[in-house]
């Protein structure tokens, strides 16, 4: 019942959600497969392509986004026109030709020069690790190596996800990749334009970039279905490599452990007492199921304020309070009990000595008229 509660005010609240604007680069190396991936995804979400308002982009609603694609072109004389678009993109999606071994280096550097970027930095990334239909593809766990992905993410701050997929197949890992950089995309700038009031005043502490105030619902919903396990270092054999989710996600409703710090005495360096549980990874079809990632950047860990006018609770002196109360409740518990059980002892010798003394008065009586009589 509170589940079909819960549900149906989460579904509430992502109707009433407004319908959000997002503007996603397509990039990557030339034949690396971009125009390909977008006709996947416009012929598996047929129904809700919308009419392009410029040459060389795609316009889609998913779910309560309505998105733009924007493909830039991979050849090399024309990568250095892609930083023009950085400062209008919300997120990234990198398409890399997963076969085509010879040209990995290359990759790994358009790659390296986009994270880089002032502008870039801190959106989220989903590389699509393409082509994964021909023999010869890397599974993204080795894709990772090659590109040194974790370093990368980790020096731009950059939520990354890698998801396989084959463009000329079926498009559900690449949906779901898209899904996860909408919803990081949303995260990382909650003031983006709504459909309705295209130019919104973003009023003070609403700037790009900064922490985010508000969860959108869809993605804590998406969230809670599909889940992303949170690692540190890439493990190629689980299917989530590290995602980052301090800022992508917030604390499902009681799923997630919250991290907890403690203050070693006498240093004052804070040490994690608790790492946050890891949660099921989405499947996706195929290679897909084995492979995907996510990558974090670092995490900034934050210590759990203590609430004014409250003693902090890890104290040692706090602790051992505590345990001496826990000993006298103890022992004031125990009191009645063994004053009962003596009272019961000292009952039943009552009874037996009174019995004992009826025996003796009545053998005194039978004596006495004997001795009476003659
Ligand atoms: N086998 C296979 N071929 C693919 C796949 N995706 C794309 N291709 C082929 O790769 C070639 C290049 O694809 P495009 O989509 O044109 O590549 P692009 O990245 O848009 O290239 P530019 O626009 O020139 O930068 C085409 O021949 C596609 O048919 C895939 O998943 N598997
Ligand atoms: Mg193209």
């Amino acid at each position: 019942m509170f589940h079909l509660f819960s549900h149906c005010w989460t579904w509430l609240q992502a109707v009433q959600e407004p319908v959000r604007k997002v503007t996603l680069l397509v990039m990557g190396l030339d034949s690396s497969g971009k125009s390909s991936v977008i006709m996947d995804i416009m012929r598996a979400l047929a129904s809700e392509v919308l009419p392009a308002a410029q040459p060389g982009q795609t316009r889609l609603r998913v779910n309560r986004f309505e998105v733009t694609l924007v493909e830039l072109p991979g050849a090399q004389r024309c990568r250095s026109a892609w930083r023009s678009h950085y400062s209008a993109a919300d997120g990234l999606l990198f398409v890399l030709d997963s076969s085509d071994l010879a040209r990995m280096e290359e990759a790994r550097k358009a790659l390296s020069r986009v994270l880089s970027h002032p502008d870039v930095s801190g959106k989220p990334l989903l590389l699509l690790a393409n082509k994964q239909d021909v023999a010869a593809a890397l599974l993204p766990c080795e894709l990772i190596e090659r590109l040194a992905l974790q370093r990368l993410v980790n020096e731009n701050h950059s939520p990354c996800r890698i998801e396989p997929c084959a463009a000329v197949g079926p498009a559900r890992s690449t949906l779901q990749g898209l899904r996860w950089l909408l919803r990081a995309a949303a995260e990382h700038s909650l003031q983006l334009p709504t459909a309705c009031s295209p130019s919104p005043d973003p009023g003070p502490g609403a700037a790009r970039g900064r922490p985010h105030a508000r969860r959108d619902p869809l993605a804590q919903r998406e969230d809670e279905s599909c889940s992303a396990e949170k690692i540190k270092e890439p493990q190629p054999t689980r299917h989530l490599l590290s995602p980052n989710l301090q800022k992508v996600s917030t604390n499902g409703p009681g799923k997630r452990k919250k991290k907890v710090k403690v203050r070693k005495k006498g240093t004052g360096q804070l040490s994690p007492a608790e790492e946050p549980e890891g949660e099921a990874a989405g499947g996706a079809d195929g290679r897909a199921s084995t492979a995907g990632g996510l990558l974090a950047p670092n995490r900034v860990r934050q210590e759990e304020p203590v609430p004014v006018g409250t003693a902090a609770p890890h104290s040692a002196q706090g602790m051992k309070k505590k345990k001496k109360k826990k000993i006298k409740n103890k022992i004031k518990s125990q009191e009645p009990v063994m004053e009962q059980q003596q009272e019961e002892v000292s009952s039943t010798f009552d009874l037996y000595r009174r019995a004992m003394l009826a025996l003796k008065m009545r053998q005194e009586q039978r004596k006495q008229p004997s001795a009476i009589a003659p």
